[in-house]
């Protein structure tokens, strides 16, 4: 048997297309704002492909480039200014920051009706007492990748490896409230392989190029891959290796090509919802947006755009 490959970037086309339909049918346009501090080459690249999916769907998106050396106070300036302005109903601030910044305050700072990274302490609560509010992107566009690949989740054993704030620990919030037995695996994990190798559905997000070897993986299992490693050959290499599982596994994501292009349609879909909520829409609250995310395996997991009204 060879794995089924799960194509994230016709996946994440189709749902930017879905989401460009709900804003043309809006009265109004959706802005987006993302605060780029400093020069990082890998961010660059993402703020830009962001900027340009953003504008490309039909959001009013700005991209605001700070110095590196921008102080804390200076940001959070930014920040209130972008939470004050009507016109802004998404804001999202590119990690990692400058080391002289406390990520932390800059994350609280973020209004958390315009928090489309689902970063902030108010919207991480509510994911974790299963009533999600904006849900962060990465996760999010797992969960769409998992109900496109047609896997079953309820009663499914799903494990993910890493505890990062960004993925791990929202991706098991999501996969809980979706019936999955969900096991959070990590650096200091007992058999690591051994737990991997129960996994119906394996979430590898660790950062570590190619520490999933065949041997880790449940035969036919989904394997979605979060990792971006970048190798000394300037290739990009995911968590999973790839060539590797592709005859045990059941379904797997390619990197790149799986869940990259998922973040950025979500984080498109995270600002439609912010913007339907905060403008009044009708439909713009709690039948759209990331929550169909959790409601997925009950029904349909479309887009979270506010209907058109
Ligand atoms: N506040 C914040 N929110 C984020 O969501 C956030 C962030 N900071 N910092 C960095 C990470 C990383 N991230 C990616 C988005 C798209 C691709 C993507 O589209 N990747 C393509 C390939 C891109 C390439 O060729 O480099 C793919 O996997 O096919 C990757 C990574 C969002 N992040």
């Amino acid at each position: 048997m060879t794995a089924r490959i799960i194509d994230g970037k016709a996946i994440a086309a189709a749902l930017r297309e879905t989401i460009a339909t709900r804003i043309a049918a809006q009265p109004y346009r959706p802005g987006l704002a993302v605060i780029l501090v400093g020069e990082d080459a890998a961010s660059t690249v993402y703020v830009r492909n962001k900027d340009r999916a953003a504008k490309a769907a039909g959001l009013n998106a700005s991209t605001i480039r700070l110095p590196a050396e921008t102080s804390q106070a200076s940001l959070l300036a930014t920040i209130q200014s972008l939470n004050d302005d009507p016109d802004i109903d998404g804001i999202l601030v590119q990690l990692p920051l400058p080391p002289h910044i406390a990520t932390d305050a800059i994350i609280r700072a973020i209004d958390p009706a315009k928090d489309v990274d689902g970063f902030h302490p108010d919207n991480v609560a509510a994911l974790a007492l299963g009533a999600p509010s904006l849900v962060p992107c990465t996760p999010s566009g797992v969960m769409h990748l998992l109900h496109a690949a047609g896997t079953n989740i309820s009663g499914a054993r799903a494990v993910v490896l890493g505890r990062s704030n960004i993925v791990g620990r929202p991706m098991a919030a999501l996969l809980l409230a979706a019936d999955a037995t969900t096991t959070i695996a990590h650096s200091r994990t007992a058999n690591l392989p051994d737990e991997c190798r129960r996994a119906d559905i394996l979430i590898a997000a660790v950062g570590r190029a190619n520490m999933v070897t065949a041997d880790w993986i449940n035969p036919g299992a989904t394997i979605i891959d979060v990792g971006i490693n970048r190798t000394p050959d300037g290739t990009l290499t995911g968590d999973v290796d790839f060539a590797a599982a592709l005859p045990t596994a059941g379904a797997i994501t390619p990197v790149p090509g799986g869940v990259g292009p998922m973040t950025i349609a979500c984080l498109l879909d995270n600002t439609l919802l912010a913007a339907g909520r905060r403008r009044g829409s009708k439909a713009g609250g709690s039948s759209s947006g990331a929550i169909p995310a959790m409601k997925s395996i009950a029904g349909t997991f479309g887009s979270s755009a506010p209907e058109p009204r």
